[in-house]
């Protein structure tokens, strides 16, 4: 296949919307394959728009403003990279044959709002997930939650990393988890999913790749990946995560049905809880996921580079070449334009590295960054990324 090179006449054109932390890994691959890549998110110096070609500031809920900044770019490829999109708009581009969705228009639609992907796999593909209620007040969700059975797992139908997400053992808590879910989703619904707690041994993502080999989709199945959540979002991952063949065949199986449905091209970051042998749906992103951090340090092809080469329809190695980990730097502050102490320290432990995002600002509990280490163990790696991590101390700029 031919790719042109940036700016040339035949050049392949990627936007991205949503330039964070994943976006800015999966710019420079497309990048580094010869793509011309446009950064686009909600707000300005985000991390892919600090190694794009161009990049554009613009509410991306908006379907009109969103529509407007695809005709006027005119991508070859349209890459999503976070949930809150105008997503009616992307279906509508991609029926008018104006670019190419990843995966599909139809899975960033279903995928974006837990409704969607939660009735897709449960009742249309019967694949075992917790018991769940979606509802639209405080009523209706301590109703629900009784339905249920306590504990229950209350999250907005938009949101991701735990926004907007509580726990609940007590039906007094109801209107609190909703009061939650209203104030902190990062998209306005009145809607959110209440879920039974699955008492899981261990969660893992499965990185799923739909690539195109000898004109054909296929697909293939990284390592698993283990990791521990903290207030719904993630604090560190390690792969491999050790579990029974049953359970990896049972977890490949649930990967490849809800892919499969899902179609198009591209990495999907499968979540799944595992207990002995048994294994439920969580959720899947249609996108590199930020577990799948780990896989800068442990695979032949990170899973940026996954998505990259599967989008533009290039081959893929899943293969992992290391046992490794992630472990997450937080802000630790409210407070713009921050520095980074202890990166020489962090360095100096074996085999760590480091990714600082440069986002502009910085909350108590944003992400700002990542340590990678690997080890003869996933006990050895993970202790690094984490004595790594604790290394690097967010300052005031
Ligand atoms: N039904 C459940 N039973 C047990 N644990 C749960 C359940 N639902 C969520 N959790 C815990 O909360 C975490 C975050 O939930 P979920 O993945 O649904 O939220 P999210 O906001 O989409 O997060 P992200 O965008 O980081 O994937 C899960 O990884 C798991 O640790
Ligand atoms: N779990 C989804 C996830 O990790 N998404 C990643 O976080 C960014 C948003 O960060 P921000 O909220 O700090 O701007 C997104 O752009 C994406 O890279
Ligand atoms: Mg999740």
């Amino acid at each position: 296949m031919r790719i042109g090179t940036p700016l040339s006449a035949n050049s392949t054109r990627v936007m991205l919307l949503g330039a964070g932390e994943l976006g800015k890994e999966v710019a420079i691959e497309l990048q580094r394959l010869g793509a011309e890549v446009i950064a686009v998110d909600r707000y300005p110096n985000a991390p892919a728009m600090q190694v794009a070609h161009r990049s554009h500031v613009i509410p991306m809920t908006d379907p009109q403003v969103l529509n407007g900044i695809i005709m006027a770019e005119a991508p070859h490829i349209i890459v999503p990279e976070i949930e809150a999109i105008a997503t009616e708009a992307l279906a509508a581009i991609e029926a008018a044959g104006v670019a190419r969705v990843i995966p599909t228009g139809r899975a960033v639609h279903l995928t974006m709002n837990r409704e969607g992907i939660r009735r897709l796999a449960a009742e249309e593909l019967g694949l075992p997930t917790s018991p769940y209620a979606f509802v639209g007040s405080a009523a209706e969700l301590a109703e629900a939650a009784h339905r249920i059975g306590l504990p229950v797992f209350v999250k907005p139908v938009m949101s991701s990393s735990g926004k907007g997400q509580s726990m609940i053992d007590a039906l007094e808590d109801a209107a609190n988890a909703w009061a939650h879910a209203q104030s902190s989703g990062r998209v306005q619904t009145a809607r959110v999913i209440v879920e039974e707690r699955i008492d899981f041994d261990f969660e893992i993502t499965l990185l799923t790749v739909r690539s195109m080999r000898e004109g054909a989709v296929r697909t293939d199945f990284c390592a698993p990946i283990g990791h521990r959540q903290v207030q719904g979002d993630y604090v560190e991952s390690w792969q491999p995560q050790a579990m029974s063949p049953a359970a990896l065949a049972a977890a490949q199986d649930i990967a490849r049905k809800v892919t499969d449905a899902l179609g198009g091209l591209g990495v999907f970051g499968v979540e799944l809880f595992v207990r002995g042998d048994e294994v439920w749906f969580s959720e899947v992103s249609p996108r590199p996921h930020d577990t799948g951090l780990v896989t800068l340090a442990t695979q032949t092809m990170s899973e940026f580079a996954l998505h990259a080469r599967a989008i533009l329809g290039l081959p893929v190695d899943v293969s992992q070449r290391d046992i490794g980990a992630s472990a997450v730097i937080y802000g630790g502050m409210d407070a713009p334009g921050i520095a980074f102490e202890g990166v020489d320290e962090a360095l100096s432990v074996p085999t760590a590295d480091l990714r600082l995002f440069g986002k502009p600002e910085s909350y108590e509990r944003r992400r700002m960054g990542v340590a990678t280490a690997r080890g003869d163990t996933v006990e050895q790696a993970r202790e690094r990324a984490r004595e790594a991590a604790s290394k690097v101390r967010p300052v005031q700029g």
